[in-house]
């Protein structure tokens, strides 16, 4: 039985999930109020979010989530706090309970080396601290990599604030998590209707938005080791990638794009990894293979969104070669999250 690694893994506190339910009862406009509410104040939702008990599976390590990975033969969940993270709370309330979040995970990983890894969160909104958190993370807590959902306050990660983020996650050889929120303020117009707002459709926009503004606005020419992770097969990136390198590389040669020193198809290949979380489609995961390279593609499960068992299922049916079921299933995430 080969050594099955799940890496988008949902996860939260009871501290963050207080807050977060003080954010749903609040003034913000932000288009992840729906999920918040639906979720974190569920005698409240509208979603449909509370009928599906997340907040359960979230909080819960030890009970349902551990005898569900026994039972299905899954080693090890690499734990992420869940979408929006901290990134709706202030710069002092998020950093606060970021630290807190990596002081919980990296207890649960203490206990169960051979079951849990994790990634760990920060306030981008406080760069600075933000970057001392990582080195605080990766050198005392031991833990895996960064994990950040999409914008901030509507900010992507092209914004050269962001970047003491990149510089200490590129020191500390700490892969980052680029995961989805809802769209930003400007993006959202559309795409708030007919539950477009999040999984469907509006996660994969803004992640992609990001992605590509971080390498058309040359970032991995600046930290040209920092390494990305995203999920849901690339957020529609390695369909997109000729069309995207194609246009990007015209928009230069005319001016309409900054020169930068490789191309988009480059910085994808190089500087990104993604994962299967949410997309269990063998077409869609034989063509990102072919596409991007098998060392480029990582399982995930997206738990406790996606159901487990039918993830498991997905990986274990897939046609491919053992070297690439060794690359999918354990060996891609122990290299990129320096796993044992
Ligand atoms: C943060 O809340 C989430 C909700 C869902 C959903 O299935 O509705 C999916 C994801 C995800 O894809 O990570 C996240
Ligand atoms: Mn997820």
């Amino acid at each position: 039985k080969t050594r099955l690694i799940a890496c988008e893994e949902a996860w939260s506190i009871p501290e963050v999930a207080e807050e977060l339910r003080k954010v749903a009862r609040g003034p913000s406009q932000s288009s992840d109020k729906l999920l918040v509410g639906g979720i974190y104040d569920a005698d409240h939702d509208t979603t449909g979010y509370g009928k599906m008990n997340f907040l359960e599976g979230l909080k819960d390590v030890e009970g349902q989530r551990l005898s569900q990975m026994d039972e299905y033969g899954v080693d090890m969940h690499l734990l992420t706090l869940t979408a929006p993270g901290v990134q709706m709370f202030d710069a002092d309330t998020a950093t606060e309970l970021a630290a807190l979040a990596n002081d919980r995970m990296a207890a649960i990983c203490a206990k169960y080396p051979r079951r849990f890894a994790g990634l760990g969160s920060f306030a981008p909104h406080s760069p600075k601290r933000a970057a001392k958190e990582i080195q605080r993370v990766m050198t005392d807590l031991k833990l895996n990599g960064m994990v950040v959902n999409g914008h901030t306050n509507g900010e992507y990660f092209d914004d050269p604030k962001f970047w003491p983020i990149f510089e200490a996650a590129e020191a500390m050889n700490a892969t980052i998590y680029i995961h989805p929120r809802g769209p930003s303020d400007t993006l959202k117009g559309p795409l708030m209707d007919y539950a477009m707002d999040s999984a469907m459709w509006a996660y994969g926009v803004e992640v992609g938005t990001n992605m590509l503004r971080m390498m058309a606005g040359g970032v991995f020419d600046h930290f040209p080791n920092l390494k990305i992770c995203v999920g849901h097969m690339g957020e529609m990136v390695p369909f997109f990638i000729w069309r995207i390198n194609f246009m990007n590389s015209r928009a230069q040669q005319v001016g309409r794009a900054p020169r930068t020193k490789r191309s988009m198809e480059e910085y994808f290949k190089d500087n990104f990894v993604f994962t299967t979380s949410g997309v269990e489609d063998p077409l869609a995961l034989r063509y990102a293979i072919d596409r991007m390279g098998i060392e480029n593609v990582i399982w995930a499960i997206d738990y406790p969104y996606q159901p487990m068992k039918p993830a498991v299922d997905f990986i274990e049916n897939f046609q491919c070669t053992d070297a690439e079921r060794h690359a999918l299933t354990h060996g891609n995430a122990e290299r990129v999250f320096h796993i044992a």
